[in-house]
């Protein structure tokens, strides 16, 4: 087994003003190169778990320990290790999409010549380098979400958090940003991923945990878990796990 790099410990989350937690005393390890999906209903809370370990949202109980070459380390020292693809596009429309990048650069503490050496290399990777001049605001949504993988990857992070990064996006882009996302781990860098795209999951994770109601209801391989629930595939095993009930309308 590889180096811990994560350890979530009966974490819970309730939003101000909410009458009900959002995550219930969630545990889960995550480990160094691994390739980790969570995956669930709507409203489950895979965007309230990833975000919290981003530390973008704070939680109420429970403990988050990151770890890097196996000792504990405070996040703040990782900070600038860790990368967020946003599911909400987090883009200026009105500048290029070189500006765009160069703002995230910038926000990384990368030197200019840095930045605009990698993303040349990236643009050419997720053809956009014939755009890189134009406004993002004229982009096609797969541009965008492009560009946002970009954003979140230029400081070359060892560790990237990704919330539905593929939404609305057609299989061409969706083919090369999952190329893209294979080889980056190839080289070391840690996935944490969330999406509705189940066969997009298969191809990518490793190991996945399902949240449902804020509960983490089953975790580990997907062969294992496919071959516990006796299920064809992750959609079989979500329907199996998590019922057909819709979940949003509460
Ligand atoms: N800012 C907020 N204030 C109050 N409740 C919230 C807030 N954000 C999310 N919630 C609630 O927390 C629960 C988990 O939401 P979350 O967005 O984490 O789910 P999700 O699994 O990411 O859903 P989806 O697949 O729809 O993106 C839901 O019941 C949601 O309504």
């Amino acid at each position: 087994m590889t180096d811990l790099l994560i350890d979530i410990e009966n974490v819970s989350k309730k939003y101000t003003g909410a009458d009900r937690y959002s995550l219930k005393s969630v545990n889960l390890k995550i480990y160094e190169g691994e390739k980790f999906g969570f995956f669930g209903p709507n409203g489950a809370g895979k965007t309230t778990l990833i975000s919290i370990l981003c530390q973008i949202l704070p939680f109420n109980e429970g403990k988050v320990t990151y770890y890097l070459g196996s000792k504990p380390i405070e996040f703040h020292s990782i900070r600038q290790k860790i990368g967020f693809v946003p599911q909400d596009l987090a883009l200026y429309e009105d500048l290029t999409a070189r500006q765009n990048i160069s703002y995230f650069g910038a926000m990384y503490n990368m030197k200019s010549n840095e930045v605009r050496k990698r993303s040349v290399e990236l643009f050419e990777l997720l053809g956009l380098s014939a755009v890189a001049d134009r406004k993002v605001r004229t982009f096609s949504g797969g541009m965008k979400r492009r560009l946002n993988l970009i954003a979140g990857l230029i400081h070359e992070p060892a560790v990237v958090f990704l919330d539905e990064p593929t939404v609305g996006v057609d299989i061409q882009s969706r083919n090369a940003m999952l190329s893209f996302l294979k080889e980056i781990n190839g080289k070391g860098t840690s996935l944490i991923y969330t999406s509705h795209h189940l066969d997009e999951a298969e191809r990518i994770c490793d190991r996945v945990a399902i949240i449902d109601h804020g509960d983490i209801i089953a975790s580990g391989s997907i062969p294992q878990l496919l071959g516990e629930n006796d299920v064809e595939d992750l959609t079989g095993l979500l329907i199996k796990l998590t019922g057909k009930e819709f979940r949003d309308n509460v």
